[in-house]
C-alpha cells in the first residue's frame, strides 16, 4: 500500500501491525486489503460484512454505508456521530465494538470494526424464553461497566437496546451503534438528529429525530425534554426487565400505546418475576431522571449505587471481562 504521506491522518486510523515483525506503521487501508465474506448484517443505509485482513488472517466486520444514500437520507450527522465516538472508545479494552480503521472508495465508506461473532443479546433472549439470574447479573453488569464507561466520557448512547448489545467469540457483550449517541457538553447541533429541546421542530424534524423501535426510549426523550446519562439508565431498566421476563416492559400493538405506557410508567411484572431482579427495575424504571438510581452517582467513580443494589451480590464487576460468562440455560 502507499505510505501514508500526511501525517495530519485523523485518529481514526489505528495503527495496523506491519508485515515485519511489531513494528506499528500507519497505513491508510483500502478495500483491497480485505477479503469480503458473507453478509452478516443489514442496516437503514448500512451492510455489515465478514472480512479477513489479508495481512493479518483477522477477521473483522466491516460496516459499508452508501455515500448518495447517506447524503439523500441526510444522515451524514449520524455517520459523522457513530465515527467521532468510536474513535472516542478507540482506548477501551472491553464491552464495546471496537473501531480499528476507517475508509472510503469513491461511492462508499468503510468501518472496519471488531466482528461480533455471536451476534446480537436479543435472540438469545427470545430463542431462550428468558435469562436465568445468572445470566442476567452477568450481562447487565456488563452492561453497566460499558455504561460507566460511556457516561465517564460524557456520551449518552439514547438507542440501547439488545438489539445493540453484541455477543464476542467468547460471549461477552459488546454495546454497538453509536449513531443516535450524543456527547455532553458539545452545542446541541440543531439537526434532527439532537433531542435538543430548544430546536423550533415541526413535526417532520421531531418524527425523524427519533430512530429505531419505541420500547427502550425514556419519557423524558418522548415528552421531548433533553436527554441525559440516566435516560439510558432506563433503557437499562428495560433491558434487565427483558433478560428475566423475556419480554420488554412496555408493550403494546400500536406505537402510540407503547409511548402513553412509558409516560405513564405503566408496566406490570409477571408472576415468578425474581423479586430482588424486580426491586432494581423499580428503582431503574422512574419516570423523573433524577430520581433514578445511579442518577446522581459520581461519573468518575461510576455507578456505585447500582453496583451496591443485592441484585449484584457476588458480582466482581473488575474482573467480569476476565471471567467466563455463565451458559445461556
Ligand atoms: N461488529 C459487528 N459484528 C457482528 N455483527 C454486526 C456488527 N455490527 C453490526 N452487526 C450486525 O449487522 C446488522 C446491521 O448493523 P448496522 O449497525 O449496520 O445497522 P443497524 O444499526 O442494526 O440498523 P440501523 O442502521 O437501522 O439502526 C445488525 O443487525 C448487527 O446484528
Ligand atoms: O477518511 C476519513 O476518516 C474521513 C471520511 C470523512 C467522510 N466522508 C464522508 C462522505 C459522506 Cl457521503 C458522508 C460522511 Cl459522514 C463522510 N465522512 C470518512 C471516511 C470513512 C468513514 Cl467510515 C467515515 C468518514
Ligand atoms: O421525534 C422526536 O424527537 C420527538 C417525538 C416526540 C413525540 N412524538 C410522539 C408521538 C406520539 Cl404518538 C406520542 C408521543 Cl408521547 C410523542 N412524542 C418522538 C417521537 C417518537 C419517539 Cl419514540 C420519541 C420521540
Amino acid at each position: 500500500q502507499k505510505q501514508n504521506q500526511s501525517h495530519s491522518q485523523n485518529n481514526s486510523q489505528e495503527p495496523i501491525e506491519g508485515q515485519n515483525s511489531n513494528q506499528a506503521v500507519r497505513h491508510k487501508r483500502s478495500p483491497k486489503d480485505f477479503i469480503f465474506g458473507k453478509v452478516i448484517g443489514e442496516g437503514s443505509f448500512s451492510t455489515v460484512y465478514l472480512a479477513k485482513d489479508i495481512h493479518t488472517n483477522k477477521e473483522y466486520a466491516i460496516k459499508v454505508c452508501e455515500k448518495r444514500h447517506i447524503i439523500k437520507e441526510r444522515k451524514t450527522q449520524y455517520v459523522k456521530r457513530e465515527k467521532e465516538v468510536l474513535n472516542m472508545l478507540a482506548n477501551a479494552k472491553h464491552y464495546f465494538v471496537r473501531l480499528f480503521c476507517t475508509f472510503q472508495d469513491v461511492e462508499r465508506l468503510y468501518f472496519v470494526l471488531s466482528y461480533a461473532k455471536n451476534g446480537e443479546l436479543l435472540p438469545h433472549i427470545t430463542k431462550n424464553g428468558s435469562f436465568d439470574i445468572e445470566c442476567t447479573k452477568f450481562y447487565s453488569a456488563e452492561i453497566l461497566r460499558g455504561l460507566e464507561y460511556l457516561h465517564g466520557l460524557g456520551i449518552i448512547h439514547r438507542d440501547l437496546k439488545p438489539e445493540n448489545i453484541l455477543l464476542d467469540d467468547k460471549m461477552h457483550a459488546l454495546i454497538t451503534d453509536f449513531g443516535s449517541a450524543k456527547i455532553l457538553g458539545e452545542p446541541d447541533q440543531t439537526d434532527s438528529s439532537s433531542q435538543d429541546h430548544r430546536e423550533t421542530s415541526t413535526r417532520t424534524q421531531r418524527r425523524n429525530s427519533f430512530v429505531g423501535t419505541a420500547q427502550y426510549v425514556s419519557p423524558e426523550l418522548l415528552s421531548n425534554k433533553i436527554s441525559s446519562p440516566a435516560s439510558d439508565l432506563w433503557a437499562f431498566g428495560c433491558i434487565i426487565y427483558q433478560m428475566v421476563a423475556g419480554l420488554p416492559p412496555f408493550r403494546s400493538r400500536s406505537e402510540y400505546q407503547i409511548f402513553q405506557k412509558i409516560l405513564q410508567v405503566d408496566y406490570e411484572v409477571p408472576d415468578g418475576f425474581c423479586e430482588v431482579a424486580r426491586n432494581l427495575v423499580g428503582l431503574l424504571l422512574v419516570r423523573e431522571p433524577s430520581q433514578r438510581l445511579g442518577a446522581n452517582d459520581k461519573q468518575s467513580i461510576g455507578y456505585t449505587s447500582i453496583r451496591a443494589h443485592p441484585f449484584f451480590n457476588g458480582i466482581d464487576f473488575e474482573k467480569l471481562h476476565e471471567q467466563t460468562p455463565p451458559p445461556i440455560c
